[in-house]
């Protein structure tokens, strides 16, 4: 943190990406207390608990997390159980955890790391509970960093991956914390005990669309490390003959090498422009609910949920894919691929478990179909739910940008009726509303997707019509924009095709285009790959290396492993040569094999 300091690093982007380049495979412990914490004290804290908490988070004085999630709920947030009741002898709230379910599991850093958290519980006060509120919780000695009195703490232990943070359980037992330990800007109690309630209950759920929109940028991050790996080892290795008799050819010249990774490459830099989007979205509409208007905040939740679900799914498929193109030594942790894996998967879960997520998104899409189908206005970003769907495709041989996103139009705006229709059908059936939805969220599931997909190309192809680039780094972008549209048609064909909407001289069109992109892309993979920029530290793979010295590399780290401290291993002293022994004693087997 001094460090930072002296460098002069003021910007939470700056300070993320020194944090970053100093722990690059390893989260943050102090992540969470950036990321969530600090910031949820400044947006749903009153003026005064801001100015008071902020400095003191900033600082590091006050280190924090953000604790909601229970043992028996993480999605329901509705249904969280602990509890805090006002008690206005004191002025005090009491926290407790009423029940073994009502634990709370998971909060990044509550183990060990932090002195302090946001608690999430259901405010009781009056005798009546006003739903899920935020409180400000002192957890360990700010002296001695013990564990304050009338709560359990503890880790949870080995996890798949986020090694770097301690996640923890907490327990309370009739815990009490000040009156004003409730985070009051958006609701209120009073020294009496009155409730005072807040324009939007979901207020109160802010801190969760703000990660959501980080988790977008978390996703281009570790998609793009991991297509350097593999395209700059797919440039270096060499394997088999492409040309009997002639040398092993770089395995990126074959052409499913260049399927695999360069539709990967393209996705890292669209996912990279729609992070950028959706940051700017954030930055417009959460300025406008700080300022009271709340008008667009249903659309950005919406857009956060569906980009962050459909985001994070695509990245941990596609980290996947890069990890086996690089054959074994992409199975080591000395391709750094690995661990790239194991610190973004989680976040499939963790911020809104995906498939929850996208749910949100088809609810808010359901909503907008009707109010279209109605000749309502729409938000601009959903216009295309009116789309003509009688229309056919006009793509040509030159896939324009405009065919293309024609036809992801069409595609979403199908898919969206297609599930809302079936909504209604099941309604008409006499089902009740909730029995309805759920039996067409499948179909909600798939449109959101086509939905989500619709924006990134959309979000892609407009940037490359405004944005002043030079024409031969225009030319490049355009092609892996290009390529990023007419894979995800030929992946998806059958959603495209299922009303005619391309002939089928149309399908050999993007059939014989996308493969013919592959050829166009292959001379300026590796430097499309180093145009981010990564330093060797912060991949910390002998795959990806920017000197390409990728075998020294493996060799010199096959021999800093502990196992070769020592040639023979304590294992065949207690182990090996005791069952040798043995077998020989009993069986009259020569030592002479
Ligand atoms: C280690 C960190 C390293 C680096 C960090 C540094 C910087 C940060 C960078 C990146 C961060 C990266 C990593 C962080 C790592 C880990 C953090 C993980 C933290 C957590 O996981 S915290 C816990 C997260 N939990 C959840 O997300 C729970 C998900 N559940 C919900 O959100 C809700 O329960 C729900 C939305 C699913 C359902 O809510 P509900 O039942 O109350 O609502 P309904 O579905 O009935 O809808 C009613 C109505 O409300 C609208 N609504 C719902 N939510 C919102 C919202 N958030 N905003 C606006 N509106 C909302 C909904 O649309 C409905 O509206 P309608 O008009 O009635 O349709
Ligand atoms: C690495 C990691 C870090 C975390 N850090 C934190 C933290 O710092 N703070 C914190 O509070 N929490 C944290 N969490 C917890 C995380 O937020 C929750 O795990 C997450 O919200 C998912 O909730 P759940 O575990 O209850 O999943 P569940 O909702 O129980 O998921 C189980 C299954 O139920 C399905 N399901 C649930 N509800 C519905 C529905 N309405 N419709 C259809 N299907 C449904 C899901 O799709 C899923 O397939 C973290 C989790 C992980 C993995």
């Amino acid at each position: 943190m001094d460090r930072m300091e002296e460098l002069g690093f003021r910007s939470e982007t700056d300070r993320q990406i020194f944090r970053e380049a100093a722990a690059p495979v390893e989260l943050s412990p102090f992540g969470l207390h950036s990321g969530m914490f600090v910031p949820t004290l400044e947006r749903q804290g009153t003026p005064e608990q801001s100015r008071k908490w902020v400095p003191l988070g900033k600082s590091f004085k006050m280190i924090g997390t953000y604790a909601q999630t229970e043992l028996g709920h993480g999605t329901f947030i509705r249904g969280l159980e602990t509890t805090a009741t006002f008690d206005p002898e004191t002025q005090e709230f009491i926290l407790d955890s009423p029940t073994l379910s009502s634990i709370k599991y998971w909060p990044g850093n509550v183990a060990k790391t932090v002195n302090h958290c946001l608690v999430m519980a259901q405010l009781y006060t009056q005798g009546k509970c006003h739903g899920t509120h935020l409180f400000l919780v002192q957890v360990r000695n700010m002296e001695d960093h013990t564990i304050m009195p009338g709560l359990e703490i503890g880790d949870i232990g080995p996890k798949l991956g986020f090694d770097g943070v301690d996640n923890g359980f907490m327990r309370f037992n009739k815990y009490r914390i000040p009156r004003m330990n409730m985070l009051m800007r958006y609701a209120k109690v009073l020294e009496n005990g009155d409730y005072i309630k807040p324009k939007n209950a979901k207020l109160t759920y802010g801190a969760m669309v703000m990660i959501r929109v980080f988790i977008v940028m978390d996703a281009f991050k570790t998609l793009s490390r991991a297509a350097v790996i593999a395209v700059r080892y797919s440039a270096v290795r060499r394997q088999s003959e492409l040309r009997p008799g002639g040398e092993e050819a770089q395995v990126m010249d074959y052409q499913t090498q260049q399927y695999k990774l360069f539709p990967l490459l393209a996705t890292s830099y669209a996912f990279l422009l729609a992070a950028e989007g959706m940051s700017q979205i954030y930055a417009k509409i959460s300025s406008d609910i700080e300022r009271g208007n709340l008008e667009d905040m249903p659309q950005l939740h919406a857009l956060a949920c569906g980009l962050k679900a459909f985001c994070t799914w695509v990245a941990c498929e596609g980290i996947e894919v890069c990890r086996m193109s690089c054959g074994g030594h992409g199975y080591s942790h000395a391709s750094g691929i690995p661990k790239i894996y194991a610190n973004i998967v989680g976040a499939c879960t963790y911020e809104g478990e995906n498939t929850v997520m996208m749910l949100q998104t088809a609810r808010y899409l359901s909503k907008c179909y009707i109010r279209g189908q109605r000749g309502e206005s729409l938000p601009e970003l959903i216009q295309y739910l009116t789309t003509d769907l009688n229309v056919k495709s006009t793509l040509g041989e030159d896939c324009s940008f405009e065919s293309l996103v024609a036809a992801y139009s069409h595609r979403a705006a199908r898919m969206v009726a297609v599930a809302c229709k079936l909504q209604q059908t099941n309604k008409k059936k006499g089902m009740a509303g909730h029995d309805a939805w759920n039996k067409s969220t499948v179909p909600f599931i798939a449109a959101t997707k086509a939905h989500c997909h619709l924006f990134i190309v959309r979000n892609f192809v407009t940037i490359l019509s405004q944005k002043k680039i030079d024409p031969a780094t225009h030319n490049v972008l355009s092609q892996l924009c290009t390529l990023y549209a007419v894979y995800g048609i030929v992946e998806n064909m059958g959603e495209f095709m299922q009303d005619g909407y391309f002939n089928q001289d149309q399908v050999s069109i993007l059939n014989r285009k996308v493969l013919a992109l592959l050829e166009d892309i292959r001379p300026n993979a590796v430097a499309l790959v180093d145009a981010f920029d990564y330093p060797d530290h912060l991949l910390q793979s002998c795959l990806g290396r920017y000197d390409g010295q990728v075998y020294e590399a493996l060799y010199e780290y096959s021999k800093s492993s502990p196992l070769n401290n020592t040639d023979i291993h304590s294992s065949y002293y207690n182990y090996i040569r005791p069952m040798m022994q043995k077998r020989s004693e009993s069986k009259n087997i020569s030592a002479k094999l």
